[in-house]
């Protein structure tokens, strides 16, 4: 699939999110972070916008639950229109059985780890998952500093992936720039949110591109 660029609409402006999603037109995914308020300390949005933006948006949605019981919640977000549905390791009682019904209803499945989760307790169902979003900065907020301690997650989790022989991506995000997109994209990354450096950037869709362009540059998985 190559370098992937999904801008958090987490910094678009929220009462013009089909606008917001036509500025970044050459995006591969919009990516949608759902907070509850329990899993993370910040409250955005839920299933009905979820649905009004998937009819509204031309790109694909990339959701990520920042959410309590995602058992419960996940399968309802394919069924809104999300294309990729991502929930946390840390709030999942079932992820094989949530990972399965995103699957069956059509959506790309996805783990999500904090920046001080291992992927090592996962590698045995790695299978189950299309991708493994790392977290490079505390789940809640945009515009906060990358995390480099990070970066050796990356590597590892993309050798988890070959010793297995799998194709599953990994998405990184939080604090992701024209600064950290590299030594992501270098350590085995390949799917990128960029909220505030593409949504501050004054043209959003030359940012996408820009970023893209790094992260290409330096890809050799
Ligand atoms: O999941 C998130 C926060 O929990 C956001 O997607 C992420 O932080 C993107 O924002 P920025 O690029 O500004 O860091």
């Amino acid at each position: 699939m190559g370098i992937q660029i999904a801008p958090s609409i987490l910094t678009a402006d929220f009462a013009r999110l089909a606008d917001e999603a036509a500025a970044v037109s050459n995006a591969d995914w919009l990516h949608v972070d759902v907070m509850d308020n329990h899993f993370v300390p910040n409250l955005t949005l839920g299933l009905p916008i979820v649905e009004s933006l998937a009819k509204a948006a031309a790109q694909p949605l990339d959701c990520h639950l920042m959410i309590e019981d995602p058992d419960r919640w996940a399968p309802g977000y394919v069924e809104a229109g999300a294309s990729s549905v991502t929930f946390h390791a840390e709030a999942c009682r079932a992820p094989i059985r949530t990972a399965r019904e995103i699957r069956a209803k059509g959506a790309r499945a996805a783990l999500a780890l904090k920046p001080a989760t291992p992927i090592e307790p996962y590698e045995d169902i790695l299978a189950e998952f299309d991708m493994i979003l790392i977290m490079t900065v505390e789940p809640g907020f945009g515009g906060q500093k990358f995390l480099d301690v990070c970066v050796p997650k990356i590597r590892r989790t993309r050798d988890l992936i070959a010793k297995h022989g799998l194709d599953l991506w990994i998405e990184i995000d939080g604090g992701i720039s024209t600064e950290t997109i590299e030594r992501c994209a270098e350590a085995g990354a390949d799917v990128f949110v960029a909220g505030s450096a593409v949504y501050n950037a004054d043209d959003p869709n030359t940012m996408v591109e820009k970023l893209r362009t790094l992260a290409a540059d330096v890809t050799t998985h």
